[in-house]
């Protein structure tokens, strides 16, 4: 399979006083294949958001390279990774940073709207779409104030997925929810990845990394041990073993 991300000696510092340097990343290599489901686990401050916004050009990594679909992102200049950003790459946050002024399908639509030439109409179906996907196609016209956390979070994949992204990165975005909404948002990302999405999350929760099929574990900003677990499938009925081996390999790697 294809390398969707290709990161070698990725290194990211910052500038701490006049004369020191605070090294964040350290020299990461990383591969990701178009299709997966990874996530990134690790102690905090060992640097996983860091790696999600370096990759995904959100940040500019000090030095090294990262290869997005064998496209150099580090040379490209702003306007050029913005619009890489904005069409082939899907984010979603712990905060869901919805804009409280507009409905939610209008949040959703917002992204794709972006473009001047933009097909209103289209997009709008591409919206109710997605939202019934997510099932909160009754929400559209709602406001963010009459949505749980768990609901608020779906019109935030939604709108991660309005530009039909190749692949969707995620920072805790489970993080805030109970563990009911957790399973929810889980299973939708599951079928966003099976749909043929790549699929990157940020995680604390041992329950949402069994989910996934590699888990990469971060320590003081290098990757020092990944567990490959395979997709999960809820048929299987092997949710707990996923779970039990994953914290034994946490524990093995010191977390
Ligand atoms: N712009 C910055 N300036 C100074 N320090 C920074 C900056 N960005 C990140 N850091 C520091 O780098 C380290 C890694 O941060 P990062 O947010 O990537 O860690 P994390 O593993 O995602 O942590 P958490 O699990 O707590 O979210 C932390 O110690 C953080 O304080």
């Amino acid at each position: 399979m294809t390398n969707i991300i290709e990161a070698k000696s990725m290194t990211k510092k910052v500038a701490l006083g006049k004369e020191n340097e605070l090294p964040i990343l350290r020299d990461v290599n990383l591969e990701v294949k178009e299709g997966e489901f990874v996530s990134v686990m690790g102690p905090s401050g060992s640097g996983k958001s860091t790696l999600l916004y370096n990759i995904s050009g959100m940040d500019r990594m000090t030095s090294g390279s990262v290869k997005f679909k064998g496209r150099e992102i580090g040379s490209l200049k702003e306007e050029e990774l913005a619009k890489v950003r904005l069409k082939t790459m899907g984010f979603i946050f712990q905060d869901i940073n919805l804009l409280k002024n507009l409905s939610l399908i209008d949040n959703i639509m917002f992204p794709a709207l972006v473009p001047t030439d933009a097909d209103k109409h289209a997009v709008n179906q591409r919206a109710k779409k997605l939202m019934k996907m997510t099932g909160i196609e009754k929400l559209a016209n709602h406001n963010i104030t009459q949505g749980s956390g768990g609901q608020l979070q779906r019109v935030g994949i939604c709108r991660a997925l309005i530009n039909d992204p190749d692949i969707l990165f995620g920072d805790e975005p489970t993080g805030a929810l109970d563990s009911q909404s957790t399973e929810e948002i889980m299973s939708i990302l599951a079928q966003i990845n099976k749909n043929g999405t790549t699929v990157m999350l940020v995680t604390h929760d041992v329950k949402v990394a069994a989910k996934t099929e590699r888990i990469l574990f971060m320590v003081d900003g290098d990757i020092v041990s990944q567990k490959k677990i395979g997709k999960f499938d809820a048929q299987q009925g092997d949710r707990k073993e996923r779970e039990e081996s994953i914290m034994k390999w946490l524990m093995e790697n010191g977390f």
